[in-house]
């Protein structure tokens, strides 16, 4: 696979949220771009090799998972991530024409940008609906259609910029600061090179009727020193009290202490899985313990094999 002839889905249209990550993953710019309608859409386009790699939201700082990513590629997908990368997120209100804030009944934008905003809507336009839409841009673009979704959008600036929107007022999220985590997926394959700064994405099935067994996996990390990113449980769809927990962790399976934990965390759920180890975008190196070093694993390694060998 050359740079050259990449192809990546992503949830579109142009001006998305998501857009702006593609831009930031390895191969990013120089790829060919194809914008989807959902997650799924853009997930499933790797699954039928129409696209080498989906860019698809996972994590916000106020909002947390994107569930409808966590699960599939938890559970319906055979994905791995491969990149990582993190977007500022900051929103603005638009209109096609200029708009007085009393004068907006109904104001469009994708569920996790008005969980955002919530506050802000609450308090600036209390009486207006909310009307979903596929994404940020979306909404943005649902403006200019014959029969316009709403009176006003919630979208990203450069989106209001590109389209020509009107700007009714700027900086309207909740918490400034806010930054959304997505990822690059593609088809099993060669894991990307281990740069000191790694995350690991996991999947564990919480083997039912355990009594500790969530203490019993989180034991296996705590052991070997693996620091924990993210860790959140989300229902399997298989009945009431069954849950998948879906873990980031800081660290690449080709480490010891890595490869240690989840090893033990196999013996107890051997449904894990593993979802793909890559370079952390802010490139923060771990830190290890002397004691769950590459050393100090090879030393205990070497001390057992002269036992066997006797
Ligand atoms: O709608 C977009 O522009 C997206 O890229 C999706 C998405 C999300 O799913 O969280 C991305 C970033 C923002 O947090 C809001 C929406």
């Amino acid at each position: 696979m050359t740079a050259a002839t990449l192809t990546y889905s992503f949830l579109g249209p142009q001006g998305t949220f998501t857009e702006a990550a593609l831009e930031k993953m390895p191969g990013g710019d120089s790829c060919q771009r194809v914008p989807t309608a959902s997650v799924l859409s853009a997930l499933t386009m790797v699954d039928t090799g129409e696209a080498d790699g989906a860019v698809v939201p996972i994590e916000n700082s106020v909002e947390g998972g994107v569930t409808a990513t966590l699960d599939a590629v938890s559970v319906a997908h055979d994905l791995h991530i491969v990149a990582e990368a993190l977007v500022p997120i900051s929103f603005v209100l638009v209109s096609k024409e200029p708009l007085a804030l009393s004068a907006i009944r109904s104001v469009a934008t994708h569920s996790h940008a008005w969980a955002q905003v919530r506050r802000w809507a609450e308090a600036t336009v209390p009486t207006a609906e909310y009307v979903p839409a596929s994404s940020t841009a979306a909404a943005a673009h649902g403006l200019l259609a014959e029969h316009p979704i709403a009176d006003a959008a919630i979208c990203a600036p450069l989106v209001a910029q590109q389209l020509g929107l009107h700007i009714i007022a700027t900086g309207i999220e909740d918490v400034s600061g806010a930054v959304t985590r997505f990822v690059l997926t593609a088809k099993p394959g060669p894991i990307p090179a281990m740069t000191g700064a790694d995350k690991t994405t996991i999947m564990i099935p919480l083997p039912e009727d355990r009594p500790g067994a969530l203490m019993e996996i989180l034991e296996h990390f705590s052991t070997r020193g693996v620091n924990l990113c993210r860790i959140e449980s989300r229902p399997t769809g298989n009945g009431l009290g069954s849950y998948f927990f879906s873990i980031d962790l800081e660290g690449h399976i080709q480490e010891d202490r890595v490869a240690d934990a989840l090893a033990g965390i196999h013996r107890i759920s051997p449904k894990l899985r593993f979802l793909g180890s890559y370079p952390r975008a802010d490139k923060k190196p771990q830190q290890v313990l002397p004691e769950v070093s590459e050393a100090a694993f090879s030393a205990a390694k070497t001390w057992i094999a002269s036992l066997q060998d006797r």
